[in-house]
């Protein structure tokens, strides 16, 4: 790998105490850093260095997956970093800034290669990129990356202005924008287990496929962030960006290699695929929440207007659930249901694949069988299960089956880790590219502008379910219902002829 400087924007930050810093850490003590590597941290905070450095180490304490207990490597680590004070609208300060990197430069015989990290606000990405450029700070002899953190943008036209902005000085090669879901070992392995598996390649269409479901459930609440959530909103904090990017990778048809360019080109091929929402359709295919006051593991919690923060008379949709269509020649007529919210049952993201029942039933018994299910989980905790039918020896009955196999999160790379040592290889194939970020906004549009206009009922669930009923009507009306946790057996021939009858399954 080669040697270079790590410039860090919003190095005094939340993101680079719980994320930034442990994860660069972990890579040094895996030896996947380069030999010759500087970080140089930047905020407004007045700071001596040694200061800063005390803050790296209680960050990497509290964060870093890897012991802390050898405080010689912990002090040789923190020995690659430095800090400066720097306001990013100070174009001045962006002068001290070049010529501390270019004193390090020298001193540690580094070629002019540099990441610039903005762990920063997004409404100072643009102001740094132009003071980048005009201090001479962008123009290298060896190479420079851009990494830039969520949100990337508000909307369609403010991620269009900002992308150009971007682009006054780094090509869109040199821009990693990081999705920290496609960091996710799972995430990651979708192409894999697709292009390694025969079996799973044959059944990936809609032949075979009945429906998908994608969820992103999580138990936290909008904590402390209120400030920005209250603007964002699932839609955008999450289904723009995460769901959207969990359903390309899902979705696309295998690149002959795996290089940016191809899983981009496919990527994009999916966005493009995706059938548009016209105005008049939201209603029919997405569901908006916000959760009230409930229970969560015991705990009574706050609804979400009564967060500290929120503005109580807020419509910020808390959950989303969504139906898509992708008409190409591999998924037309397969519905995807998409589905994201806080304050719900519990913490899991999983991807379920439901396959059709067969045409006819086993012929001896006329048994109706359980669907197939691939169920793909993304974390907690890394792992697949394969549900099956086979006949129970000791009561003669044909049963679903489940062969399930896991790893746990802990014991696995982060998802920032990973990204980033592939930025620093130059490797942007789990990043969002600009094609896959403005098609995602256009797809997302038609949905912020019923938001804003508030044309959609706004459902409330308690903290602790499962989220609004009106988003398992979704399913319900093309003759499915969500695969929460537990294993299910039903047919859904079974499924039909149960609710014609008025029983619950
Ligand atoms: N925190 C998280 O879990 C996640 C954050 N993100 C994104 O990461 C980015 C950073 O978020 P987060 O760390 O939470 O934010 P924080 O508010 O915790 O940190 C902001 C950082 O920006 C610096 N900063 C603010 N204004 C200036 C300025 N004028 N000049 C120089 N530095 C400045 C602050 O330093 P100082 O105060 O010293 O000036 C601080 O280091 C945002 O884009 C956020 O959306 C994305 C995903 C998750
Ligand atoms: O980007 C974000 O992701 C987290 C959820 O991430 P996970 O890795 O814990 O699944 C979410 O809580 C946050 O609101 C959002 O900004």
């Amino acid at each position: 790998m080669d040697a270079m400087t790590f410039v860090l924007f919003g190095a005094t930050g939340d993101l680079a105490k719980r994320k930034i810093f442990p994860a660069i850490y972990n890579l040094y003590v895996d030896r996947k850093l380069p030999e010759s590597f500087q970080l140089i941290g930047l905020g407004r905070r007045k700071l001596s260095e040694d200061e800063f450095r005390g803050q790296v180490a209680q960050s990497l304490r509290a964060f870093s997956r890897r012991t802390t207990s050898d405080e010689a490597t912990v002090r040789d680590f923190l020995e690659h970093i430095g800090y400066t004070e720097l306001n990013v609208n100070e174009l001045s300060d962006y002068a001290k800034l070049a010529s501390r990197i270019e004193e390090r430069e020298q001193r540690f015989v580094l070629p002019e290669n540099r990441v610039f990290y903005m762990s920063v606000a997004p409404e100072l990405f643009g102001t740094i990129v132009a003071n980048l450029q005009e201090s001479g700070l962008s123009r290298v002899s060896g190479w420079k990356r851009l990494v830039i953190e969520k949100p990337f943008g508000h909307d369609l036209e403010s991620a269009r202005v900002l992308n150009a902005s971007l682009a006054q000085a780094f090509e869109e090669k040199e821009i990693f924008r990081i999705d920290h879901y496609l960091g996710k070992p799972m995430v990651q392995n979708l192409e894999v287990l697709e292009y390694s598996n025969p079996v799973l390649q044959a059944l990936w269409r809609n032949r075979y496929v009945a429906n998908v479901q994608i969820t992103a459930a999580e138990t936290v609440g909008v904590e402390t962030r209120a400030e920005y959530y209250d603007h964002s909103g699932a839609v955008r904090d999450m289904f723009q960006n995460h769901m959207l990017q969990m359903l390309m990778m899902l979705a696309m048809q295998l690149p002959k290699h795996s290089t940016a360019e191809e899983v981009g080109f496919k990527k994009r091929k999916v966005m493009e695929a995706l059938r548009p929402l016209q105005q008049e359709g939201v209603e029919a295919n997405i569901v908006r929440g916000q959760y009230t006051a409930g229970q969560i593991g015991g705990q009574q919690v706050a609804g979400y207007t009564e967060e500290p923060g929120v503005n109580p008379a807020s419509t910020t949709d808390t959950y989303i659930a969504a139906r898509l269509w992708i008409d190409d020649y591999f998924w037309s007529e397969v519905p995807f249901y998409i589905r994201t919210g806080k304050r719900l049952a519990g913490k899991s993201t999983r991807i379920v694949i439901e396959f059709k029942d067969p045409a006819d039933k086993f012929s001896r018994t006329n048994e109706a069988t359980a669907p197939n299910l691939l169920t793909i989980d993304i974390g907690p905790e890394a792992g697949m299960t394969f549900q099956l039918n086979m006949k129970n020896p000791l009561n003669g009955k044909i049963e679903p089956v489940q062969i399930h196999t896991a790893v746990d999160e802990k014991d696995i790379p982060e998802a920032y880790e990973t990204l980033i040592a592939d930025m620093m290889r130059g490797d942007a194939t789990f990043f969002a590219h600009w094609d896959e970020v403005e098609l995602a906004w256009q797809w997302v549009q038609p949905i912020l502008n019923a938001f804003e206009r508030n044309e959609l009922p706004l459902h409330a669930y308690p903290a602790g379910s499962n989220g609004p009923e009106a988003a398992d009507r979704l399913l319900e009306q093309d003759g499915f219902h969500w695969w929460h946790d537990e294993p299910q057996a039903k047919s859904q021939e079974e499924r039909k002829l149960a609710e014609t009858a008025g029983v619950q399954v």
